[in-house]
């Protein structure tokens, strides 16, 4: 229809209008304080896209990741999204004292799989995590895992079922070479199958192969929001560091 013609034929998953998020906390007996984290970030995201959030510390992207969650209520303007948006975070709870293998059928029924289809993906899950790799790890309690076998079985957990919206903070950069070509691999996939992937990363490198779209926060802000080459080319300039040294090396 030629008066639809402006419409954005695309569906969006995730829209952000003009959101506030505040922290507020007993600062005292009888005082709080209160942290204005993200301040008037408005965005649409949309199905097949990855996202990449980019920003120095503290400046609000875990916290405007946990809002899109629907962890965060926002103080001010709205979040809508589609379905219900899955959160991978570093510290998503896993149980230490648990096996891996126990915690592949917790973690499994927090993302929305059944007993069934966890049967069915176990051994898909293990592999992918790599964990196994160098023995029989997944039959130990978690405490025993490193920090990057921990935040790889949670990726790979989160990653084997399709996802409208996939929220993933910082658990690829923990991973080895071969884990984040298989990560991004997935990514790819569940982009493929219509889903929308953000990322939060302090690693530029990762940002630019996984993400088709960069959301840059500044002290709470979105300062830009493009391609995810473009954002990081301007995010670099502000830093002022070259890609060399901006790489994490993990
Ligand atoms: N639970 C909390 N209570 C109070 N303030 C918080 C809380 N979590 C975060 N903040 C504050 O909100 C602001 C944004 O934090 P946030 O963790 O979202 O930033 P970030 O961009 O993810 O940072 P980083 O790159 O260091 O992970 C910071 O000033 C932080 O101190």
């Amino acid at each position: 229809m030629a008066e639809h013609a402006h419409l954005d034929p695309r569906t969006p998953t995730v829209v952000a209008d003009g959101v506030h998020i505040t922290y507020t906390e007993r600062s005292g007996p009888r005082s709080t304080r209160s942290v204005h984290a993200v301040k008037g970030v408005s965005f649409a995201a949309y199905r097949g896209e990855a996202i990449g959030l980019i920003g120095l510390n503290g400046s609000g992207k875990s916290t405007l990741l946990k809002a899109v969650a629907g962890l965060l209520p926002t103080s001010e303007g709205r979040i809508y999204t589609q379905g219900r948006p899955a959160l991978l975070g570093v510290n998503a709870a896993l149980m230490g004292d648990l096996t891996g293998e126990r915690n592949v059928i917790l973690g499994g029924l927090a993302m929305g799989m059944s007993r069934r289809e966890i049967t069915a993906r176990y051994a898909d899950i293990v592999d992918f995590s790599g964990i196994n790799d160098k023995g029989d790890f997944v039959s130990l309690p978690m405490r025993t895992y490193s920090s990057g076998m921990g935040a790889r079985l949670r990726f790979s957990i989160a990653a084997a079922r399709s996802h409208d919206v996939l929220l993933i903070d910082e658990a690829l950069a923990t991973g080895d070479a071969a884990f984040r070509r298989r990560s991004r691999q997935r990514i790819d996939e569940l982009r493929a199958e219509a889903g929308t992937v953000f990322l939060v990363s302090h690693s530029n490198t990762t940002i630019t192969e996984t993400c088709d779209r960069a959301l840059w926060l500044e002290a709470g802000e979105l300062r830009m929001d493009g391609p995810a080459d473009e954002v990081v080319a301007a995010y670099e300039h502000f830093t002022g560091t070259a890609t060399k040294t901006t790489t994490k090396r993990t």
